[in-house]
């Protein structure tokens, strides 16, 4: 098949892309350490993980904006780079959204959705960015410029340019980032819904563990250029794989125990360690918002003394120290249900809520 002479990606018709064992180097620096992954047709994924993890260097090989120094990728099953192939970004069928919005200033909304425009015919475009611009809300606003729009509304303008020609797949780099964070959550939402709408395969950037949970239906978890896991939001938050996963999406106790007879012993908690776990030294991972607080002892509650406590508005966050154990425990719970000259608080959780990992040697 001559790949050149088409588009892989389909106008209109969501694609999977799959990145095959993907290294790239930057002079002596693995960046991507062999990621295998696909995001499957019509779903939202975000990369997630932390500065400097690989997220945007993966983005930009789906792009086409950089050549991975080993591996494959795949759009609908036919390579679009690796050893022997490489076909230009404009062929891919791939749309891209900076977080910057990267809106041209001196053309007006109508002129910038029409720019990806070259491949409708031209009597069509006007009705396109119509319907573009109506898909965002933002009906009316063709002959205005960038600069006469807030943030939040540039953002809808650099959707409905991303949007418009149809692309099978979104590619965006942290698009929400460039916002006021009391804006986030509605053009977070109202992003969410466009995005539906147009059924695209869409791959997000973001190192917001919370805007992770929230939009997407597979998040891949990336740290330090390797894919640490890749699955549904709440197998991520249920299922770590490993404490650094565990810990990304909330703050955690990172508590070290010894397993002995398969068993853990915890003031608060007697957890029977997963079938082949080793006895010896361990790591107990316990969210500070899975730790309840109560004035008076119940069944397995261990006593602990108040080391610390901060009023944070809707939530207060307490600093513990029980017997036998030696970090101090932390908890986030909502405000009001501690007595407020409690000097002492009894400590439960579930023993769902425990995490344990094998400590590498
Ligand atoms: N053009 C480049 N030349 C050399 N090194 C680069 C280049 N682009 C990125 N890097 C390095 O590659 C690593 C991965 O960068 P990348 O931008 O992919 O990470 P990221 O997870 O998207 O981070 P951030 O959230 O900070 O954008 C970083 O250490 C970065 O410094």
């Amino acid at each position: 098949m001559n790949i050149a002479a088409r588009n892989v990606g389909e106008t209109g018709k969501a694609a999977r892309l799959g990145f095959e064992n993907v290294v790239h180097r930057y002079g002596a620096d693995d960046v991507v350490r062999n990621v295998s992954l696909t995001a499957n047709p019509g779903e939202v994924l975000c990369l997630l993980g932390p500065s400097g993890s690989g997220k945007s260097t993966l983005l930009r090989i789906a792009a086409g904006l950089e050549v991975p120094t080993r591996g494959r990728l795949l759009i609908n099953g036919i390579e679009v780079s690796g050893p022997s192939v490489f076909l230009p970004p404009e062929r891919r069928g791939v749309g891209l959204m900076f977080q910057d919005f990267a809106l041209f200033p001196h053309m007006t909304v109508a002129s910038n959705v029409a720019f990806g425009l070259t491949a409708t015919p031209k009597p069509m475009r006007a009705q396109v960015v119509d319907d573009a611009l109506a898909r965002v809300g933002l009906m009316g606003y063709g002959e205005k410029y960038p600069h006469m729009l807030s943030g939040g509304e540039q953002q809808r303008v650099a959707l409905a340019r991303a949007v418009a020609p149809q692309p099978s797949v979104l590619l965006m780099d942290e698009p929400f980032s460039g916002l006021d964070s009391r804006l986030k959550d509605q053009v977070r939402a109202e992003t969410l819904a466009v995005l539906r709408e147009t059924g695209a395969t869409v791959i997000i950037v973001t190192h917001d563990p919370e805007e992770a949970m929230g939009m997407a239906d597979q998040i891949a978890l990336l740290k330090d250029g390797e894919l640490v896991q890749a699955g549904p939001p709440h197998m991520l938050f249920k299922q770590p794989a490993n404490l650094f996963a565990a810990s990304f999406f909330s703050e955690t106790n990172v508590l070290d125990v010894s397993v002995e007879a398969g068993k853990v012993d915890l003031p608060f908690a007697t957890l029977t360690a997963p079938a082949g776990f080793s006895d010896g030294k361990a790591t107990a991972a316990i969210r500070h918002s899975d730790v309840r607080l109560r004035n008076e002892g119940r069944g397995d509650a261990a006593k602990a003394h108040i080391l610390q406590r901060l009023y944070l508005g809707r939530s207060e966050h307490f600093v513990l120290q029980i017997d036998g154990l030696i970090q101090p425990l932390h908890a986030r719970i909502s405000a009001g249900h501690i007595a407020e000259n409690a000097e002492s608080v009894f400590v439960e959780v579930a023993n769902t809520a425990i995490l344990l990992f094998e400590k590498r040697p």
